[in-house]
């Protein structure tokens, strides 16, 4: 697709191969939002085109101009509100769509249960949105959406809206969900974008300054926006079982598994730095993963200051401490220190 909407300054191509997921970051106002609507047919570029599987989205600001309503373009759009219709039961919300596509209400239900199951909310078929929580809406409402069976399914920031609580278990239906389908997901969340996309586009003032598989950018940012956003943890190692992994070092890590992890596979596990506690000695009959590691260097961040530590065998840890806890436990380049996290902060992955 390429598109152009110049009262939002965009100006973007972007080509999403099958099967292929794209994760779409960027600062405030780079125009993410502006990309999705162009695609669902809410927003009208100025120009350009935008093709699905040989079929013409729309073309605009040339003499064959074509245009075919979001209703008949084969996408599902996942907006951070789960918009699910209030009258109707879960169920019925996600059966919506094949009803709509002209199957008969017991098929069309059979179909629902089919996709609420693959969500892991079939317990929550006859309940009305109102007696859900948002992380549940949003699993239906991912239901909902696939059940409409669409060709290219839009995320924006579908985690967004969610707690801390909520949004693993989210991202990890996305992960199973999403795995070869062509997808596009806007995120401000580089951990969302690890764990659900092959590949990362950067936009930025309604371009796109960066592009490239989600590891590389990850591990080689190019633009200081990227490089901000990349300040994950992420220790490499082998998956022992479903929720732990051995690292480099030999150390057991244990988190909450995101996609299935295989005995004996690489697996990844991934963190945020202000879930990472420092100590000065090594924390004692605490189910935490800690990692032995020396300071490198502060720096200071917002109201926080980040602590980048080097490990022997993993390279860089982050962690993001309070100003006052710099002083309390000294800490200067040089300084040994433990890092602490706890598994249930610890995404694993299959790498
Ligand atoms: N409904 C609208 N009408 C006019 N201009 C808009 C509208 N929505 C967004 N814009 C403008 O278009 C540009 C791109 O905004 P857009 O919402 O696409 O960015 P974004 O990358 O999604 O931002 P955010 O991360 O804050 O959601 C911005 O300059 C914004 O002010």
């Amino acid at each position: 697709m390429s598109a152009v909407v110049a009262a939002r300054g965009l100006d973007v191509t972007l080509e999403v191969a099958a099967g292929e997921r794209v994760a779409v970051l960027g600062p405030n106002g780079a125009g993410k939002s502006t990309l999705l609507a162009v695609l669902a047919g809410v927003v009208r570029p100025d120009a350009g085109e935008a093709v699905l599987d040989d079929r013409v989205l729309y073309r605009q600001g040339g003499p064959d101009t074509r245009w075919v309503p979001p209703h008949a373009r084969g996408i599902a759009l996942l907006a951070q509100d789960p918009l699910l219709f209030p009258h109707l039961t879960a169920l019925d919300n996600v059966a919506f769509g094949p009803r709509s596509a002209g199957a008969r209400t017991r098929a069309a239900r059979e179909e629902a249960r089919r996709w609420l199951t693959e969500v892991e909310a079939s317990e929550l078929a006859d309940r009305r949105p109102a007696q859900l929580s948002g992380g549940q809406q949003q699993r239906v409402a991912v239901a909902r959406a696939l059940a409409a069976r669409p060709r290219l399914l839009l995320l924006d920031e579908p985690m967004a809206a969610l707690d801390v609580a909520a949004a693993p278990m989210l991202r990890r239906v996305l992960a199973r969900v999403l795995a070869d389908r062509a997808a596009v997901i806007v995120t401000h969340d580089l951990l969302d974008a690890v764990l659900l996309s092959t590949r990362v586009v950067v936009v930025d003032h309604g371009r796109v300054v960066e592009s490239g598989p989600t590891a590389e950018v990850v591990a080689r940012p190019r633009t200081p926006f990227t490089a901000r956003l990349a300040g994950l943890d992420l220790v490499r190692g082998v998956a022992v079982d479903g929720t732990h992994l051995r690292d480099g070092a030999g150390r057991l890590v244990e988190g909450t598994p995101s996609g299935d992890l295989v005995a004996g596979a690489p697996a990844l596990a991934v963190f945020s730095p202000t879930a990472v506690a420092v100590h000065v000695a090594a924390p004692s009959g605490s189910p935490r993963n800690t990692f032995a590691a020396t300071v490198v260097e502060l720096e200071p961040r917002d109201a926080q200051v980040r602590v980048r530590a080097h490990d022997a065998h993993d390279g860089v840890l982050l962690a993001d401490v309070t100003a006052g806890s710099v002083g309390e436990l000294d800490l200067h380049p040089g300084r040994e220190v433990h890092l602490a996290v706890k598994a249930t902060a610890v995404t694993l992955y299959p790498a």
